[in-house]
């Protein structure tokens, strides 16, 4: 069943109003990641809820509990589920989505103010969350208004799960989906999951993706003296924190990319040439990743190596070092206390409860090989599991459909290199497909200075999330 073209029209029609709306949620600083702005993560989760209840989705704050953060008790954001029909004619479909999103500073580099959508002749609107991840929200909340406004049933029995924590580790969300899986729970029912959430591999052919990586994310402290001390007076009479933390974080990877740790690496099996060729035939070339990043520095000129790193292989970055002098100047100070942030994204069968001994162990002896009196402690931050989904279900037939209708393309299947945490849970816990339908394309920026969302995307990609939905109750028939 073709979605019907009053609602194609309708997406075009109000297209200057859905991103009037996306201007009004870039707006509201929902960063996750920084306590000073935990009151605009709750106010965006209510932001959500009135939204959706404003187009007569019966919506419910879930209370997470709270975190702990540097020893002050943080409330975490209430997730919002929302559900829409009960039709047992109908499929059952739950959406998941985040409505925080990563930090962003004018001064990181952004051309523009990051929390005031920019909306550029060439299309590109700008801001922080317009691809990642406040976009494809908005996209569900699209289709919802036309069925809402114009007096339709919706083709599926729509249920919601929105959290304001992804960027941070989704604290909380997995008990509350384990809680809401069970008889009687919100999700009793749901029959399968789409999450839209990741990108295109390019500008140019839209993706289905069936893969995450998973992550595990720590902080290695490493402190000496009581307090920051003068180069000129303290510098080669004592262990220097700081040049302890660079020599342990210069032995997690290489410059290729290599993971030093210990059987992190070849935890993982070799792809064989059936497998190979899986990337060799995707729309990707080496100048499209040089095109989203800027620069003509990938690891390798080989395109199968390269999608590979991103999708079927682990990998370890450096983030920063919090106590570190980095302000312009030439300040000659000894920091006394350096906090290292790094993470390793994993693949199957990789996961934070097997990694983590091994990280923890490494670096253990790695500090004692240095024979430095300073302290050194390694903690884990936030992590979650790979997750890899069935692409013979119906559910990726119906998105495979809906792109076929909406962009006249064949989709690249893809594993995506970014994690979201609650994916396993939702396969698990309500033992149904997930697949994942982005929205934004691969140059978006998402966690980036810049961040854009074409509004070709946003437009064509509300289509493409209401004929999924449409494609789902022709196949249920
Ligand atoms: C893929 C998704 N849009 C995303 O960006 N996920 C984040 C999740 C995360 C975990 N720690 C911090 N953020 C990611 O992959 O980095
Ligand atoms: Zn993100
Ligand atoms: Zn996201």
């Amino acid at each position: 069943m073709a979605a019907p073209k009053e609602f194609l029209d309708f997406v075009d029609t109000k297209a200057d109003f859905f991103i009037q709306r996306l201007s009004d949620a870039v707006a509201i600083k929902s960063v996750s990641g920084d306590p000073q702005y935990r009151s605009k993560v709750i106010e965006m989760s209510h932001w959500i809820k009135d939204q959706f209840s404003a187009v007569g989705v019966e919506t419910v704050h879930r209370d997470l509990g709270k975190q702990t953060v540097e020893g002050k008790e943080l409330q975490l954001p209430p997730a919002v589920l929302g559900r829409l029909g009960n039709d047992p004619g109908k499929k059952t479909v739950l959406v998941y989505g985040h409505f925080d999103v990563q930090p962003a500073n004018r001064s990181d580099g952004w051309d523009t103010e990051p929390f005031e959508l920019t909306v550029k002749e060439n299309g590109q609107l700008i801001g922080r969350g317009s691809s990642d991840d406040k976009g494809p929200v908005l996209g569900w909340l699209n289709i919802l208004q036309y069925h809402h406004e114009q007096k339709k049933e919706l083709p599926v029995n729509f249920r919601c799960c929105f959290e304001g924590m992804e960027e941070s580790g989704s604290e909380g969300l997995d008990a509350l989906v384990e809680r809401e899986s069970k008889p009687g729970g919100w999700f009793e029912g749901v029959d399968c999951v789409c999450i839209s959430d990741n990108y295109w591999l390019n500008t140019r052919t839209p993706v289905i993706t069936y893969g995450l990586r998973g992550l595990t994310y720590f902080k290695l402290i490493v402190e000496g003296p009581a307090r920051d001390l003068h180069s000129g007076v303290f510098g080669r009479m004592v262990h220097e924190p700081m040049t302890d933390l660079i020599a342990l974080m210069s032995k997690l990877v290489d410059v290729k990319g290599n993971i030093l740790i210990p059987d992190v690496d070849n935890m993982v099996s070799i792809a064989d040439d059936k497998e190979r060729e899986l990337y060799e035939r995707l729309d990707y070339s080496i100048a499209d990743v040089e095109s989203a990043i800027g620069s003509s520095t990938t690891l390798s000129s080989d395109k199968v190596e390269v999608a590979m790193g991103r999708m079927r292989m682990p990998s370890l970055s450096l983030h920063g070092i919090e106590g570190a002098f980095y302000g312009t100047g030439a300040k000659t100070v000894i920091p006394a206390k350096v906090i290292g942030k790094f993470s390793i994204r994993l693949v199957p069968p990789q996961t934070p409860d097997n990694i983590n001994p091994l990280v923890e162990k490494y670096i253990n002896e790695e500090f004692a090989k240095l024979g430095s009196k300073n302290k050194c402690k390694l903690e884990f931050e936030h992590g979650g599991k790979p997750w890899v989904g069935d692409i013979s279900h119906w559910n990726y037939e119906a998105a495979q459909r809906a792109t076929r209708a909406v962009y006249g393309k064949e989709p690249d299947m893809t594993r995506e290199g970014g994690s979201i945490p609650v994916t396993l849970t939702f396969a698990e816990s309500l033992g149904v497909n997930v697949l994942l339908l982005p929205m934004g394309r691969g140059d978006d920026g998402a966690h980036s200075t810049n961040e854009k969302l074409d509004r070709s995307n946003f437009i064509e990609g509300t289509k493409l999330l209401g004929t999924y939905l449409y494609e789902i109750a022709a196949i249920a028939k």
